[in-house]
């Protein structure tokens, strides 16, 4: 344990619903979806088509898949992250508090309550649970974090740590946590990606000329990988399977939860569950390190839909890896991450 009076932590997640009711679900939904950075479009077109179309036509369906993950203590994603929070304190000896992107805790409670913790608190460490960068997941967060920061006027300095797909104490990490289910007899292991629209890896190109228009852009050296989600996702993945020691051909990349008509980055994981069984492979793993905490995407998604799709076309066996949760060597990492920048 090591202790300065003069620092807080913040752990902060995406969030979910204040409980799966539908107005819950909607409200939820609501805030989610007319996040500028996750639905892009003008202000007007995006409170009709969320407000009218998208929110009423889902919030009940999605409040019946969260009705099926659901928690006796709540949402599996909010108790995971408190459950890192209480790992975290055994490890570090500062405050630290979470908070949410969308609903509950908000980042002003958080920094209220490491305030309360220790009113002469001079710098927060923020640390997004988003491995990788992508405009709808860790730039809004951080956005949103900073926002409350200024408004509020506090004294204290706000420190982001940045996206973290390639850290090597991060990659082990998640690598052993996967290791033991390696030992089983599986034919593919599937790192399957929360997915986002193509048009926004050309939004967020900052060279303009390099993200879906060089070939194989994902591959080709540019500074323009430095906000390229693909990119990010692709790294973690080759460097995991790396030091797993998984041969090319044994595993692969997709992604899923896509939402509308756009084009997003493909392949899709839902066309690969009903793909990979007819090439040969019967028993699949599947991997999701978009995320640091299992939720609904990960618990419904995929064990649930994904596992019912693929059996339905010809798989056999189908196990979902756990997301890093609370796993010590992950508890390990977060406390390194925090220590070097104290
Ligand atoms: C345009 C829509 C969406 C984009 C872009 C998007 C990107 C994105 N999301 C995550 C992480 C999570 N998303 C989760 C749920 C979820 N995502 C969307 C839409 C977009 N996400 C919706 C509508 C929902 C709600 C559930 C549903 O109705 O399907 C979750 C789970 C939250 C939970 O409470 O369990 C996570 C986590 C990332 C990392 C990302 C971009 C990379
Ligand atoms: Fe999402
Ligand atoms: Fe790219």
């Amino acid at each position: 344990m090591e202790a300065k009076a003069d620092i807080g932590i913040v752990l902060m997640n995406l969030g979910s619903p204040d409980s799966t009711s539908v107005p819950d679900v909607k409200r939820y939904l609501n805030e989610f979806l007319m996040d500028g950075r996750v639905i892009d479009y003008p202000y007007l077109f995006r409170k009709i088509l969320v407000g009218w179309i998208i929110v009423p036509n889902r919030a009940p369906k999605s409040a019946e898949a969260y009705q099926s993950i659901w928690w006796p203590e709540g949402s599996p994603l909010i108790e995971l992250t408190k459950q890192l929070q209480t790992a975290l304190k055994q490890r570090i000896d500062v405050p630290v508090e979470i908070a949410m992107r969308y609903g509950n805790p908000t980042p002003t409670a958080a920094y209220d309550n490491l305030l309360k913790a220790n009113p002469h608190i001079k710098e927060v460490i923020l640390l997004p649970l988003y491995p990788h960068y992508a405009m709808s997941s860790y730039e809004t967060a951080v956005e949103y974090a900073k926002y409350w920061h200024v408004k509020n006027k506090y004294d204290f300095k706000l420190s982001i740590i940045d996206p973290y797909y390639k850290d090597p104490a991060y990659i082990d990490a998640l690598a052993e946590s996967m290791r033991p289910y390696l030992e089983s007899d599986y034919d593919y292991l599937l790192f399957s990606y929360h997915g986002v629209p193509e048009r926004h890896i050309r939004k967020g190109d900052i060279t303009k000329k390099h993200c879906m228009q060089v070939q194989n852009c994902c591959n080709v050296v540019s500074v323009a990988h430095t906000r390229c989600y693909k990119h990010q996702v692709t790294v973690t993945s080759e460097l995991v399977a790396k030091k797993l020691n998984i041969p090319t051909g044994k595993w692969g990349i997709s992604f899923q939860s896509r939402l509308g008509r756009e084009e997003w980055i493909k392949p899709y994981t839902a066309e690969q569950f009903e793909r990979l069984p007819k090439q040969g492979v019967k028993k699949l793993l599947v991997a999701c390190p978009a995320f640091v905490s299992d939720c609904l995407e990960t618990l419904e998604e995929i064990a649930v839909e994904g596992k019912h799709q693929f059996m339905e076309s010809g798989g056999e066996a189908f196990t979902m890896i756990p997301c890093v949760n609370v796993h010590p060597q992950w508890v390990d990492t977060v406390a390194q991450f925090c220590r070097e920048r104290m």
